[in-house]
């Protein structure tokens, strides 16, 4: 089997919907990753243990999303100096706002790179995960440079309804 680079991991089954978007950039660039739930509150033993591991394991970075009190990213940050890419999934009653800020809020000494609220962000996670691969890849440099290529020209051949 192959061996994963980028751990996808998030508090909550119920997470997938919007983390699946970063797992669909890692499959279209081909990246071997692992995807699977992990949650500080729920499961705090196997959360320490899958950090305290991550890096010996091989893995590269940790896209790590969770919905209102997401202290996920930031606990992983706290067990690892992997890169910890934490996506602020949308909650059920203040809209990923909570998400959000108890990602970004961390404190100095212990970095989680933050993206945007739910599927967008979860999204260019997966992309900032492998730009991440691609500073000592030039194959997935180039492979990164021509996805943008085709989006700007997408975006340029966009023709609005009449
Ligand atoms: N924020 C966290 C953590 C954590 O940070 O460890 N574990 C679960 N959760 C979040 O709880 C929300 C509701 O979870 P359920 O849908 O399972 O009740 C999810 O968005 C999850 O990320």
């Amino acid at each position: 089997m192959i061996k994963p680079l980028i751990s996808v991991v998030m508090g909550s089954k119920s997470d997938w919907d919007v983390m699946q978007h970063a797992v669909a950039i890692l499959d279209e660039f081909h990246i071997a990753y692992e995807a699977k739930v992990v949650s500080a509150h729920r499961t705090p033993d196997l959360l320490f243990q899958f950090a305290g591991e991550a890096k010996a394991r091989g893995i590269q970075c940790i896209i790590a999303g969770a919905g209102g009190a997401a202290h996920l990213p930031g606990m992983i940050a706290a067990k690892t100096t992997l890169p910890v890419l934490g996506v602020p999934v949308n909650s059920k009653h203040l809209q990923g706002l909570d998400s959000l800020l108890s990602i970004v809020q961390m404190p100095k000494g212990i970095p989680v790179a933050t993206f945007a609220i739910g599927q967008a962000g979860a999204a260019n996670a997966g992309l900032f995960a492998v730009a991440l691969l691609a500073v000592n890849n030039s194959e997935l440099s180039a492979q990164l440079d021509e996805y943008r290529r085709k989006q700007t020209e997408s975006v340029l051949n966009a023709e609005l309804p009449e």
